[in-house]
C-alpha cells in the first residue's frame, strides 16, 4: 500500500486527489496538509510519496522541504521557472535516488496536445497559444500554456525557422505574453475549467489543436500514474510524457 500525503488537500485539486486516493486499491492517504501545516511533518516514517497542489508562492519551499525530508514528490502546482528548477536540482544533488516529478498538466489530452503542437510547429508560419480557465486561477498564463509555447519554440528552432510575422507597432500593444517568440493569451471566464487552443497558420489555412479538461477528474489518472511511478526516475523529471512515450 502506497502511503500518500497531500499538500493543499483542501483545495480544488487537493480535494479531487484525496477522492482518487481513497478510491485507489493500492494507496492510502497519510498526512493531509493545509496552509497552516508544516510540510516537515511529512517524512519516510509516515509517507512514501507526497503530492503538492498548493500555490505558486508555496510550491518551491514545499518541494525543498520534502527533498530535505527524503520523500519522493509528485507536483502539480504551477509557477516554475528555470531558476526555481535549478534550485530543486541543486537540492537533489544532496539526495541521490530521490525523485521530484513535476507535471504542468496531468491530463492526457493536454499532454498529447503539446506533443501534436511540437510535431506540427515546423510546418506553419505562425503559431499562438490561447489558454482559458476558471476565474479563480491565481496565475496567468497557465503553466500548461508556458510549456506548450516552449515546445513550439524549440521545434521551430530545431527546424531553423525565424521569427513569426507580426506588424504590430504600438508600444502599448496588447499581444499577450511572448514566450520564446510565441504569443500566449489567457482568458478567465466563469463556467470554464481548463482549456487550451494552439492556433497554427499558413496562407489560406489554419490548424487548431484543442484540449479541454471539463472536470478535475481528468487529471487524476495522470496523478495516480505519477504516484505509482514515484522513485522510478531519480532526480527531477518534468512532464507526464516521460511516463507515457
Ligand atoms: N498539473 C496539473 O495538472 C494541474 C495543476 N494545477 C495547479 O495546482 C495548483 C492548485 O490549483 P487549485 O487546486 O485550483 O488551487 P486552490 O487554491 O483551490 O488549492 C490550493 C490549496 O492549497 C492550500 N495551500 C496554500 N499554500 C499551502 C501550503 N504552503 N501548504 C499546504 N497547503 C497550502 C490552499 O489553502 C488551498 O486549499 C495551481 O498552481 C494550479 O495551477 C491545477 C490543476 C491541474
Ligand atoms: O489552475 C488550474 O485550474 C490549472 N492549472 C494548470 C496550469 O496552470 O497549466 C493545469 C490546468 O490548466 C489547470
Amino acid at each position: 500500500m502506497i502511503r500518500v500525503s497531500v499538500l493543499g488537500a483542501g483545495g480544488r485539486m487537493g480535494t479531487e486527489v484525496v477522492r482518487a486516493l481513497n478510491d485507489a486499491q493500492d494507496m492510502q492517504t497519510a498526512l493531509l496538509l493545509g496552509p497552516d501545516d508544516d510540510p516537515a511533518a511529512i517524512n519516510p516514517s509516515n509517507t512514501d510519496v507526497a503530492v503538492d497542489f498548493t500555490s505558486p508562492d508555496a510550491v518551491l519551499g514545499n518541494t525543498l522541504t520534502l527533498i530535505g525530508q527524503g520523500v519522493h514528490s509528485v507536483i502539480g502546482t504551477t509557477g516554475w521557472t528555470k531558476e526555481r528548477l535549478d534550485q530543486v536540482k541543486q537540492a537533489l544533488d544532496e539526495h541521490p535516488g530521490l525523485s521530484v516529478f513535476i507535471a504542468p498538466n496531468f491530463a492526457i489530452s493536454a499532454v498529447l496536445a503539446d506533443r501534436f503542437a511540437a510535431m506540427a510547429a515546423r510546418y506553419f508560419e505562425s503559431a499562438e497559444v490561447i489558454e482559458m480557465h476558471h476565474p479563480d486561477k491565481v496565475d496567468a498564463p497557465s503553466g500548461t500554456a508556458l510549456g506548450t509555447a516552449s515546445a513550439i519554440a524549440e521545434a521551430r528552432r530545431k527546424a531553423g525557422m525565424g521569427p513569426m510575422p507580426d506588424a504590430t507597432q504600438q508600444p502599448d500593444a496588447s499581444r499577450g505574453r511572448v514566450v520564446d517568440g510565441v504569443h500566449v493569451h489567457a482568458v478567465r471566464l466563469r463556467g470554464l475549467n481548463a482549456h487550451e487552443e494552439v492556433l497554427m497558420g499558413n496562407p489560406g489555412e489554419q490548424l487548431t489543436i484543442r484540449a479541454d479538461s471539463f472536470e478535475r477528474v481528468s487529471f487524476m489518472p495522470g496523478v495516480l500514474l505519477a504516484v505509482r511511478r514515484a522513485g522510478s526516475i531519480p532526480g527531477l523529471t518534468v512532464g507526464l510524457d516521460h511516463y507515457l512515450f
